[in-house]
């Protein structure tokens, strides 16, 4: 896949399939555009190219409010997951208020013919879609609405992921996505009682601008250098020793090696209970010895 910047020098010389949107998580509904677009791809002979914004589009348009930056999937996951879904071509264009000011025929010239496009396809409720959708018979395209993707009778959309991860129900938001959510952090050093306790754990810091399940015990696996293993993590207070900033920790099952300064991708699978103030650390390990036979036990389905 080859990521290009929209300015008034880019040259592109294929047919494509354009799929339009910004895409946040690239979740089950999304990934039925793109099975779509590799079809006709294959049929016509086109290159797929997507448009899309290096931001999300509500930033340009509503009152500023720092959760706006929050993301299901980092910059660089989502052009991954872009690449998986068979992207040729990930263009991006800044949403400005110029280029919203822009009328379809303008729209359709300015920009969209750059990419001699032979279909166009975008979500159902996509409104540069149903524009597009009018101005067919006039164009050299033809313009493909993917109809919703639900699940439990529900539209899968990033809103709903959201609050499933900010609910801590990581398990369904993974259903939804078509993935297991991720968190990608740099290793750093906390207070240095996971040893004592019998559980190292890596704290991580998180540098992108992402959503981080709720406070609580997960089931994980964990990427390190390449490799996945099993793990469990948590999130929030360590309130048994009245630490009061958040942290994101996570240990590694049958792992013993030092990893400050890596950077570690964790996977939430399951959530197995909230964070709890315990008396004292042996009630603590005696209840993550309970939590390390559920973590393991745990199978992606
Ligand atoms: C699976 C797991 C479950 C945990 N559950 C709790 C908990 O219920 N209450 C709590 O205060 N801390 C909990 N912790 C956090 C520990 O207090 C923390 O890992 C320990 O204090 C080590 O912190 P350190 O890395 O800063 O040294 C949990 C940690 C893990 C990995
Ligand atoms: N199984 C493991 N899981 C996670 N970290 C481990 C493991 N084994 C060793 N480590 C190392 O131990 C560190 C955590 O030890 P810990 O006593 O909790 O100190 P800290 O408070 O600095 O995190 C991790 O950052 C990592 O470098």
């Amino acid at each position: 896949m080859e990521i290009l910047e929209f300015d008034d020098n880019l040259k592109f010389d294929h047919e494509s399939v354009l799929v339009l949107g910004y895409f946040d998580g690239l979740h089950r509904g999304h990934q039925a555009l793109f099975n779509e677009a590799r079809k006709v791809a294959k049929v016509l002979n086109l290159k797929i190219v997507v448009l899309t914004f290096p931001e999300k589009p509500s930033l340009t348009f509503e009152k500023f409010e720092p959760e706006m930056l929050l993301k299901l999937t980092s910059d660089k996951k989502r052009a991954e997951l872009f690449a998986e879904n068979g992207v040729d071509y990930l263009v991006f264009k800044n949403m400005t208020s110029a280029f919203a000011k822009l009328t379809r025929t303008e729209f359709s010239q300015q920009i969209l013919s750059r990419f001699h496009p032979k279909v166009i396809i975008t979500g159902f409720d996509h409104k540069t879609g149903s524009d597009m959708k009018q101005m067919e018979s006039t164009e050299a395209f033809r313009v493909i609405q993917i109809p919703q993707v639900s699940e439990d009778d529900e539209k899968i959309s990033s809103t709903r992921i959201r609050k499933e991860i900010e609910a801590g129900h990581v398990k369904k938001a993974n259903q939804l996505l078509g993935y297991s959510y991720e968190t990608t952090g740099l290793v750093v050093h906390g207070y240095a009682r996971g040893r004592q306790l019998g559980y190292p754990t890596a704290n991580l810091v998180i540098k992108d601008y992402i959503r981080i399940p709720s406070a609580g015990v997960y089931v994980v696996d964990v990427l390190i250098q390449g490799e996945r293993h099993r793990g469990f993590a948590s999130i929030g207070y360590n309130e048994t020793f009245n630490v009061k900033e958040k942290t994101i920790e996570v240990h590694v099952f049958d792992f013993d090696l030092d990893i400050y300064g890596e950077n570690l991708t964790v996977y939430w699978l399951d959530k197995i209970r909230d964070m709890v103030k315990f008396n004292g650390m042996d009630e603590l390990i005696k209840q993550m010895k309970d939590d390390e036979i559920v973590a393991r036990k745990f199978t992606v389905e």
